[in-house]
């Protein structure tokens, strides 16, 4: 088994109900950042011993949350001395429009992960994308590069789709194999 850690921010609660999923998927602890930006205290040691770290975060004017790029910005302290290289890392987000840019929060995620020398790992899932396919299918957005998740703007937290939250699940059982495999 490898020692995966989720740590994401949610302003609103909706990445935070998709890193939810994504954590019991992968059987990993989550570790919220605070909404000035902060880490709980010992955070920094778990992810020090981590295997595998999942970035998420809302996708906000097409990038991630200002809190995540907090947490990014102090990631060069571990960043000096190599202390997450080699790790294996994904990512995730959340947002308001069925494109909205999402991808461009999954590549910063991507970006960083290169930035510390790790190794990325994508969903591995076929798209739902036939005549046949619905929006509550696993994968109905069609990603690749990570888990995404779509709320309309006036949705609640409660309101996100089983499908999508299925998708975060299956994302974090993804990411917990092959960071036990990149392990040995
Ligand atoms: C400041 C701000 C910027 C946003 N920018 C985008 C965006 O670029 N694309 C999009 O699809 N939705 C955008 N949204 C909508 C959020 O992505 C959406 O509300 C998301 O569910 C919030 O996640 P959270 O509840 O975890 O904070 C934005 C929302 C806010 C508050």
């Amino acid at each position: 088994m490898a020692n995966v850690v989720v740590v994401y921010h949610s302003g609103y609660g909706h990445t935070q109900r998709l890193a939810q999923a994504v954590a019991e998927g992968a059987g990993a602890p989550l570790v919220a950042i605070d909404a000035e930006g902060n880490l709980p205290e010992g955070a920094w040691d778990r992810l020090a011993q981590a295997d595998a770290i999942v970035f998420g975060a809302p996708t906000y004017m097409g990038g991630p949350s200002w809190q995540f790029k907090k947490f990014a910005d102090a990631s060069s302290k571990p960043w000096f001395g190599g202390a997450w290289k080699d790790k294996m890392f994904a990512g995730f987000t959340n947002s308001a429009s069925m494109n909205g840019d999402k991808f461009s929060t999954l590549s910063y995620f991507f970006t960083l992960a290169m930035q510390h020398g790790g190794v990325w790992v994508g969903n591995g899932m076929m798209p739902a994308n036939s005549k046949a396919a619905q929006r509550n299918d696993v994968n109905y957005l069609g990603t690749f590069s990570g888990a995404v998740s779509q709320s309309p703007a006036d949705a609640s937290v409660q309101e996100m789709l089983p499908g999508d939250l299925e998708t975060g699940r299956q994302f974090g059982q993804r990411v917990a194999a092959a960071a036990a495999r990149w392990k040995k």
